[in-house]
């Protein structure tokens, strides 16, 4: 089926010239001639694709294209002006505007960046036929990376196979077990998350396994454990790789026997869930560093999922990119921002050591604090402006522009970044590296 292009243009001879160009292109061309007869159109016509001059002599091209962004949100408008309205083009951008061709222009340059539009009309159909079909999550992505993982996942979620989740910091394992419990036949109980690294080693059993009233002091009541809160549902075990050795003893023990022991409590409680475990590191070598013990592996390594890193999955970047500007806008109620197609191309080539939690945080930044809607590429993090051929040595980029409180959080986020990179995602030996506790590396990640 072929796009259909409204072209409002007043002079004769140069929309018969465009519309022939289109027409030749493959295009469906609507044609109007005045702002009434384009209004008129609007009415009772729909279009992929609005390619509108500004200069009409009835209604003004900004009365077209606020029509258009308000009756037909879906269809982007590329705006045609003359060297005396250049200014008046930049700030219809800011209003929606997708783009603007200044006159003269040549027919191949038009039709290059219609077909560009038409990428993003169709990543965008892409993006709402995804979400239905991922339904209750939020998972979005489309490269074919991603698409393998999702069906891996969704064919494992329906059986009550214990599943491990292997995936960088960031790459949405969490969401995944949200993915997996919402596909399970244990979908209707309670979904319980436990991220081990956050919770002090000696503090993990009580948590894990419940306490008896006057197990210790403070204990005043009992206390059901996270093992005891999912039965009939899914327990999440993230970042099982922090699990130190004891405690995987005793798992591995409530695993087998399907029956919990309080701390300080007499009697065995029978527990019934699904165990979804993750972890940002590679679990086989944590076996084989002895950080893992052999049998809690076998035991959790039963249906091994890989989450590829967002540098090897490229192709999902505009669909984050318009699912978080989505996101954010609605959270803060403000019109969504606009990636230039050259930033986002900056973007595709930026290898996002954060994986997708640092591209969310940098659309919300981007919705948050920019004054204008429309992003260029001197509006992006320095790092991620720079070609790919200069590398990225994060201590160069000290960002000027920011107020120094900023300035020290984005040192800080990089730094970070940077030691959990050397270290292989091992946030106990970067918590190490950086002197603090593991608990409060997990919050400067949480909080980045
Ligand atoms: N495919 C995706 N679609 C939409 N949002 C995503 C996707 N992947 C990740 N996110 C978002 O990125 C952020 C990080 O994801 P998540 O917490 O699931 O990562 P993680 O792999 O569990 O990270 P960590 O190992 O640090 O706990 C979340 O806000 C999540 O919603």
């Amino acid at each position: 089926m072929s796009h259909r292009v409204f072209l409002v243009e007043d002079e004769a001879a140069h929309r018969e010239m465009l519309a022939e160009a289109l027409i030749d292109a493959g295009y469906e061309v609507i044609a109007a001639a005045t702002g009434q007869q384009a209004l008129d159109a609007l009415s009772h016509s729909t279009f992929d694709v609005a390619l509108v001059d500004i200069c009409l002599p009835d209604v003004d091209g900004f009365g077209v294209l606020d029509l258009l962004r308000t009756q037909q949100p879906a269809c982007p408008v590329l705006l045609m002006t003359g060297q005396a309205t250049i200014e008046a083009a930049v700030s219809a951008m800011k209003r929606g505007a997708y783009d603007f061709l200044a006159k003269p222009f040549r027919l191949e340059l038009m039709l290059l960046k219609l077909e560009r539009l038409f990428q993003l009309v169709s990543l965008e159909k892409e993006n709402r036929d995804l979400r239905k079909s991922t339904q209750n999550t939020n998972l979005v992505g489309s490269s074919p990376e991603f698409r393998r993982f999702l069906e891996a996942a969704e064919n494992v979620a329906g059986s009550s196979a214990t599943i491990l989740i292997q995936g960088e910091s960031g790459t949405g394992k969490e969401l995944v077990a949200d993915l997996i419990h919402s596909r399970s036949p244990v979908k209707d109980g309670p979904l319980v998350k436990v991220n081990c690294g956050a919770i002090p080693e000696s503090l993990l059993e009580a948590e894990l396994f419940g306490y008896g009233k006057g197990a210790f002091t403070g204990a005043e009541r009992d206390h059901r454990g996270y093992l005891e809160q999912a039965q009939d549902g899914t327990l999440f075990l993230d970042e099982i790789g922090e699990i130190p050795h004891a405690m995987q003893v005793k798992l591995l023990r409530v695993l087998q026997e399907r029956q919990v022991r309080r701390l300080g409590g007499e009697k065995a409680i029978p527990v019934s869930f699904r165990l979804v475990a993750a972890t940002n590191r590679d679990f086989s070598q944590l076996r084989e560093e002895g950080v893992i013990r052999k049998d809690f592996f076998y035991r959790l390594h039963v249906v091994p999922l890989k989450l590829p890193p967002l540098r090897r999955r490229q192709a999902d970047i505009p669909l984050l990119v318009d699912h978080f500007i989505r996101k954010y806008a609605n959270r803060y109620a403000k019109p969504p921002i606009r990636l230039r197609p050259e930033s986002l191309e900056r973007l595709q080539a930026y290898p996002f050591p954060g994986n997708v939690r640092e591209l969310e945080n940098l659309i919300e930044r981007l919705q948050v604090m920019s004054p204008g809607t429309e992003i260029s590429p001197r509006d992006l993090p320095i790092e991620m402006t720079r070609q790919a051929s200069e590398g990225s040595p994060v201590f160069q980029c000290f960002r000027t522009e920011l107020p120094l409180k900023e300035a020290i959080h984005d040192f800080e986020r990089r730094f970070i970044q940077r030691v959990l990179e050397e270290e292989g995602g091992n946030r106990t030996a970067a918590a190490k590296r950086l002197g603090i506790s593991r608990k409060n590396l997990w919050e400067k990640l949480v909080d980045r």
